[in-house]
């Protein structure tokens, strides 16, 4: 219906254009309002509640055809407007906005209660019932109350802007902000965020609705939410963000799994574009349900009452259903840019849940040290987890760093993604030796070596001691001196690039010799499929045994949940696939790919 101005309400749907410009409380609170929830804004005192509910006896048989207060077509609203127009001047409505925006300069406009006569006036405009957008027919699972009790994700729902914060350093060219939001009403219901959720904000710019989808991590309180926004110069969402004040109303729907939005996109279907369904991509649909339940299948022998509590009917496609507090043993996260904030989601979701051990690998790409986003935070949580049972690493690669830069730059290659899995996952025995490899420089050989003598010389408890492996533990390498590419650059004089690295090795794509290699069932390093070469003394082929053994190794090993999550924009989740293509990772298994 368009022209009319819609609001929602204790299950009910609001016409109310006829009210706004004749509200007491000014019209800019209630064009603010269009599109949205606002049962907390009427219903908060719970006498009103009971006497609209008394309103309302036959309130879940209402019947819109049959009532007095006919849907508005188009000509209708047009003609009821420009009588009313002509009768009522805005005069009431105007006057108020003027006070108001002088009271509540650079504030949203007061909260204020509603009369009998206002509620009895919104009982009036009630146009239709809201039916059950959930898919009746698709119900996997059973939920609890309290699930049941979340909001539906489909109605936007107005948050209060609490703040704004600078997560890059005030120099980047992009800047990325912190919004945190937090509900209006004591009433209101946050719903529970998990990892792989986003979230939709609306917004009218030059009279265009616009939506767009964010990642909503923790805030500081329990009734608060974050999202980290990049604010383009040029996008029309992230500009209308940046203008936003403190105490600003924003709209917000969701949450929506992010699984849904990847099943749309592997499998579009024109149909489905012609149904409801959030912006661009996410649908709700019996036709897509379907094809998510095969995300949301739960394991056996795990107790399903339990993850249910915890997933509703969300496929918790970025979690490990194999653990009750669906945490990984070991997580490797590759991101770029923004694409960090799903990463945040699973570092806070773990630090929150887990009930054993766990392991979390950060490798996030920038373009300057300036672009870093949240790096405070996240050596703040690593420190954090040393007390604790986890652990988080973090690793940053510059595309553009400063000369002061001591920690990897350029771009990620296979070889950057294997020295970074490999250093922090060792295989159980029979293992392969400590790592040979060693980006370029005049030690090259030498290390080779020296590594070819230890690896002669080692027994599986070498493997197994972490002293073994180079674990860079500064997240944050601008200024440290103790890692391995600074040590080279003492050496040699020469900061590493991606130029004077060893050229990466090119693997052979899958093929017949490594499906043999994995499928050997007591695996050890001279099993690998060139070590019968004339060539096997060369060093490329040394190192390219060594990181086909290992991932052979590494492909097999069930003793951990493991996972290898990427997200990052098109071109750089293409370009991270690739490589672990050329390292044989067992990508259908263990990798992930979000957008
Ligand atoms: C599931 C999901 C979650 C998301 N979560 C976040 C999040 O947490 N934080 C966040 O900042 N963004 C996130 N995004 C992206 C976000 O939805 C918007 O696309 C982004 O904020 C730009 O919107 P806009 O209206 O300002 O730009 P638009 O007006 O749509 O685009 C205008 C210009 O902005 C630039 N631009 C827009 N998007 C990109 C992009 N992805 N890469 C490079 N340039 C771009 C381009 O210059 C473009 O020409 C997410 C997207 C998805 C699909």
């Amino acid at each position: 219906m368009t022209g009319a101005n819609l609001v929602v309400a204790e299950g009910l749907v609001f016409d109310i254009h006829r009210w706004i410009t004749l509200h007491p409380g000014g019209q800019k609170i209630l064009q603010r309002v269009i599109g949205t929830d606002i049962t907390n804004d009427f219903f908060y005192d719970p006498t009103v509640k009971t006497m609209i509910q008394n309103n309302f006896k036959d309130y879940n048989d209402y019947d819109v055809e049959k009532s007095s207060i006919s849907v508005l077509t188009d000509d209708t609203y047009k003609e009821n407007r420009q009588s009313f127009i002509k009768s009522k001047p805005y005069s009431v409505a105007n006057a108020v906005d003027r006070i108001n925006a002088i009271a509540f300069k650079n504030r949203r406009v007061a909260r204020h209660r509603h009369s009998k006569f206002a509620t009895s006036k919104l009982a009036s405009m009630v146009v239709s019932r809201i039916s059950n957008l959930e898919d009746n027919s698709f119900q996997p699972q059973q939920f609890n109350e309290k699930e049941l009790q979340q909001p539906s994700p489909y109605i936007f729902r107005r948050y209060i802007l609490s703040n704004i914060e600078v997560v890059t350093r005030s120099n980047a060219e992009t800047l990325v902000k912190k919004l945190t939001f937090q509900i209006i009403h004591p009433d209101d219901i946050l719903p529970k965020f998990l990892p792989g959720d986003y979230i939709e904000i609306m917004s009218y710019v030059n009279n265009h609705v616009i939506i767009r989808p964010y990642t909503p991590l923790q805030g500081p309180s329990e009734n608060s939410f974050c999202i980290l926004v990049k604010i383009y110069k040029d996008g029309i969402m992230t500009q209308h963000l940046d203008k936003q004040l403190r105490n600003f109303e924003v709209k917000v729907r969701g949450p929506f799994d992010i699984a849904d939005r990847r099943t749309y996109l592997s499998a579009p279907s024109p149909i489905l574009d012609s149904i409801t369904r959030p912006s661009s991509a996410n649908s709700h649909t019996r036709t897509l349900s379907r094809l998510h339940m095969d995300y949301i299948k739960r394991p056996s022998g795990i107790d399903n009452n339990q993850m249910n509590n915890i997933l509703g009917k969300r496929s918790g496609i970025l979690l490990n259903k194999e653990r009750e507090d669906l945490c990984w043993d070991c997580l490797f996260m590759v991101c770029g840019g923004t694409g960090i904030t799903p990463m945040l989601q699973l570092i806070q979701y773990h630090i929150e849940k887990a009930n054993s051990n766990f392991e979390l690998y950060l490798l996030a790409a920038f373009d300057k040290i300036e672009d870093l986003i949240c790096p405070k935070y996240l050596d703040y949580l690593r420190q954090k987890l040393k007390e604790g049972q986890g652990k988080l690493e973090v690793k940053y690669i510059l595309s553009k760093p400063p000369p002061t830069w001591r920690g990897d730059s350029g771009s990620i290659d296979e070889v950057l993604l294997y020295d970074w899995i490999r250093e922090n996952y060792s295989t159980p025995p029979p293992a392969i030796p400590p790592k040979i490899s060693n980006y370029g420089g005049s030690n090259f050989t030498s290390n080779l070596t020296h590594g070819i003598q230890n690896m002669q010389n080692m027994n599986a408890h070498n493997y197994l001691n972490p002293n073994n492996y180079n674990v860079n533990n500064n997240p944050i390498q601008e200024v440290s001196k103790n890692n391995e590419n600074s040590k080279h650059e003492q050496q040699n004089n020469v900061p590493l690039t991606p130029k004077n690295r060893p050229a990466p090795i090119q693997i052979p794509p899958h093929n017949n010799s490594i499906d043999r290699q994995y499928n050997q069932t007591s695996p050890s390093y001279s099993s690998s499929p060139y070590s019968s070469s004339p060539l096997n003394n060369s060093p490329a082929i040394l190192l390219m045994n060594e990181r086909h053994n290992y991932m052979s190794l590494f492909a097999r090993d069930n003793s951990k949940q493991v996972k290898l999550v990427v997200c990052g924009s098109n071109h750089f989740n293409r370009s991270i696939r690739k490589n672990l293509e050329k390292l044989v990772f067992p990508i259908d298994e263990k990798a992930l790919f979000i957008e």
